[in-house]
């Protein structure tokens, strides 16, 4: 079953139509990354799914209801971790979670929470005293109190060192196998990649692919063979492959639909002279390669598209969109 249902969704902010035609599900205990450049629509998505922002257009199903109307009952199933949450700074953290608990009906236990995110020592601290990473990490324990069945990430680690993000990481897999459905928007690939069943991706306003991080925009975006060029040899000296070839400095990649025949042709070539292709690595191209070519193909800009003159005008052409089937669980 669906836990989110959205249907030609719509949102202009005067001429800019921010949130352009945009469909999609995110099935039941499934992870879903929205991906996409600044000014991309992400945050206008996530804000009317979670019932903060009008839609123009379109309709939207979150847990069975319309977030536009759900209310209190809607807002007790739902946890939110936003990019900018104002606190209470005069708040302790232990207060301040404490507090929040007690506006859902089925709260964890505070002190677990504070556990889980890793403010343990700083449960007596006034809020206007942590660091900005740890304001993060508060901001995570708070959308994690109320127990929630769909829990909306808006860049959940932006700002945390790494060992503060992998932590996030693992707590995020935690509730993915508790069966919490997580929306997240993020701009690091690597996020995508470790902790989402499916990635969408947004560019002005509209999607322009829908998939598992592993095989997003389809299969026929070919492999890359890595390697260090031999001393003594320039890309020049390189036998004719099928691929196209980029070197930096004595580092070649080779983007492949043929990594086979490329790669026999290769080995032949440096054995003929009796060299060694050090570093020699066969891969498909990771979730960032393949984003970035995504929205290049898809026109390169980074904001949304002006709409058509008037303040509501009707959705304009759309750009393709791949999507594979809903893959709730954990990817293998
Ligand atoms: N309240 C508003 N009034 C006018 N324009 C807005 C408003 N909110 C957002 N926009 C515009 O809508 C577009 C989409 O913004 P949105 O915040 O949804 O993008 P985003 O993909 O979340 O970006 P980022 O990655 O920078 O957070 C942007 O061009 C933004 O300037």
């Amino acid at each position: 079953m669906s836990a989110v249902i959205v249907d030609g969704l719509r949102k202009h902010y005067g001429p800019l139509h921010a949130v352009d035609g945009v469909s999609f599900t995110v099935a039941e205990g499934e992870v879903f990354a929205l991906l996409g450049p600044n000014g991309a629509g992400k945050t206008t998505v996530v804000e009317i799914l979670e019932g903060h922002r009008d839609r123009d257009g379109g309709a939207v199903s979150v847990l069975g209801l319309d977030p536009a109307t759900g209310g209190r009952a809607y807002r007790e199933r739902i946890g939110i971790v936003l990019q900018e949450a104002g606190f209470e700074e005069e708040f302790t953290v232990a207060e301040l979670v404490r507090l929040y608990a007690g506006f859902y009906p089925h709260p964890r236990r505070p002190d677990e929470v504070i556990e889980q995110v890793g403010l343990a020592d700083k449960q007596d601290a006034r809020v206007r005293t942590l660091s900005g990473g740890q304001k993060r990490r508060l901001d995570l324990a708070l959308g994690l109190v109320g127990r929630p069945e769909l829990l909306f990430l808006d860049e959940p680690t932006t700002g945390f060192d790494p060992s503060a993000r992998h932590r996030a990481w693992e707590l995020i897999d935690g509730l993915r196998a508790l069966g919490t459905t997580i929306l997240l928007t993020t701009h690091y690939m690597d996020e995508a990649q470790h902790l989402a069943d499916r990635v969408a991706v947004l560019r002005q306003g509209r999607l322009v692919a829908v998939g598992a991080p592993d095989t997003l925009g389809g299969s026929g975006r070919g492999s890359v063979l890595s390697f260090q060029l031999p001393e003594g040899t320039t890309p020049a000296d390189l036998p004719v492959l099928s691929g196209t070839v980029e070197a930096h400095g004595a580092a070649v990649a080779v983007r492949t639909g043929q990594p086979a025949r490329d790669m026999h042709t290769l080995t032949g070539w440096a054995l003929e002279r009796g060299a060694e292709l050090t570093s020699l690595t066969l891969s498909r191209p990771s979730l960032e390669d393949v984003y970035l070519d995504l929205i290049e193909e898809a026109g390169g800009r980074s904001g949304p598209l002006p709409g058509p003159g008037a303040a509501c005008g009707p959705a304009t052409g759309k750009a393709p969109v791949t999507e594979d089937t809903p893959a709730p669980g954990r990817r293998s």
